[in-house]
């Protein structure tokens, strides 16, 4: 369950009353009984989908009822997308946009009644796939683009009226975690039958990528200490987040040229084969 499990564990580590949600109901109770050993005042789930509108709601309350009210919303999941050349499917795009994007935008709705109650937090984990556009990620980023206008704009708002809840929005570069990528087309050294489908999206990254993943744990710490200081905006790590995006607004192609030049490709056709 990657970055969101860490955040759990994190959080009970530090007492709090933790509801964790996701598909896998098997892996929610063993993260609740985790969480419990390691000191959460309380800790429950809820399983469903986020393809769902009306789960994302549910969810929600359920804090009302079980918690009696919210002090942090960590909008954190995302559904399985492909690493690989954008294949044109627009039914991807949207599925994508409704668990990635939509369900932030029906929870965040959901819980702003709480959350002005608690004077608390939201917390929107994004990427730099978020901020800026790289290959093999097309659906995704623009769910991640879709999230900093959704939220940008809603600061600014709350802003305007005085709505005392904080919104961090997380941009993370590539982080040690499995997710369920299906592995990269490019890369067919590695052995689908060898490893669990979310061991092998990190493998299919790792292989195209000259660049080394963060570990999880301290991710999900970083974000937590950003919540907590109410920051607007958190990057992990700074080395390939914040400096890469000074770049983007004084030589925009310049970052697209290094991003690149971040990835193992293989030679274009018609490319001279280089001498043996
Ligand atoms: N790993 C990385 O390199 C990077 C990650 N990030 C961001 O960090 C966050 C966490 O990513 P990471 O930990 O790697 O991801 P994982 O794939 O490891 O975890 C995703 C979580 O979302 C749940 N989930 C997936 N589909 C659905 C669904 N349809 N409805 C409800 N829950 C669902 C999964 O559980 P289940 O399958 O049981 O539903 C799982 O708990 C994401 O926002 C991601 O964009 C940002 C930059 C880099
Ligand atoms: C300016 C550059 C030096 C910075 C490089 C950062 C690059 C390498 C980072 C930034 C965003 C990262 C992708 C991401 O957000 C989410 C996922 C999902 C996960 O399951 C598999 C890995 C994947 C595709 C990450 C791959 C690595 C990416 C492209």
């Amino acid at each position: 369950m990657g970055i969101g499990e860490q955040i759990a564990y994190h959080l009970a580590r530090m007492g709090s009353h933790i509801l964790i949600t996701a598909r896998t109901e098997a892996r929610l109770q063993n993260v609740v009984r985790r969480c419990l050993e390691l000191g959460a005042a309380s800790a429950r789930f809820v399983s469903g989908t986020m393809e769902d509108t009306a789960f994302a709601q549910h969810v929600v309350r359920e804090a009302q009822t079980s918690l009696g009210g919210l002090d942090m919303l960590i909008l954190n999941h995302v559904g399985a997308s492909y690493f690989g050349f954008f294949d044109g499917d627009v039914e991807h795009v949207r599925k994508l946009l409704e668990i990635n994007f939509l369900s932030y935008v029906a929870m965040t709705t959901s819980a702003l009644p709480m959350l002005k109650e608690s004077e608390g937090s939201i917390v929107v984990v994004s990427s730099m796939a978020g901020k800026v556009g790289f290959p093999f990620t097309v659906p995704y980023s623009a769910t991640k683009f879709a999230l900093d206008g959704f939220f940008s704009s809603l600061r600014q708002e709350f802003a305007i009226q005085n709505i005392n809840v904080s919104i961090t929005l997380c941009i993370l570069g590539f982080i040690d975690t499995g997710s369920p990528i299906p592995p990269n087309p490019l890369t067919p050294r590695c052995p689908p039958a060898l490893t669990r489908p979310a061991e092998r999206a990190v493998r299919a990254a790792a292989e195209v990528l000259r660049e080394r993943p963060a570990p999880r744990d301290e991710c999900a710490l970083e974000i937590l200490k950003g919540a907590a200081l109410r920051r607007r905006e958190l990057y992990y790590r700074y080395s390939s987040t914040r400096l890469p995006l000074l770049l983007r607004d004084c030589a925009a192609e310049l970052l697209d040229y290094l991003v690149r030049s971040r990835y193992r490709l293989p030679a274009p056709p018609g490319a001279p084969r280089p001498p043996h």
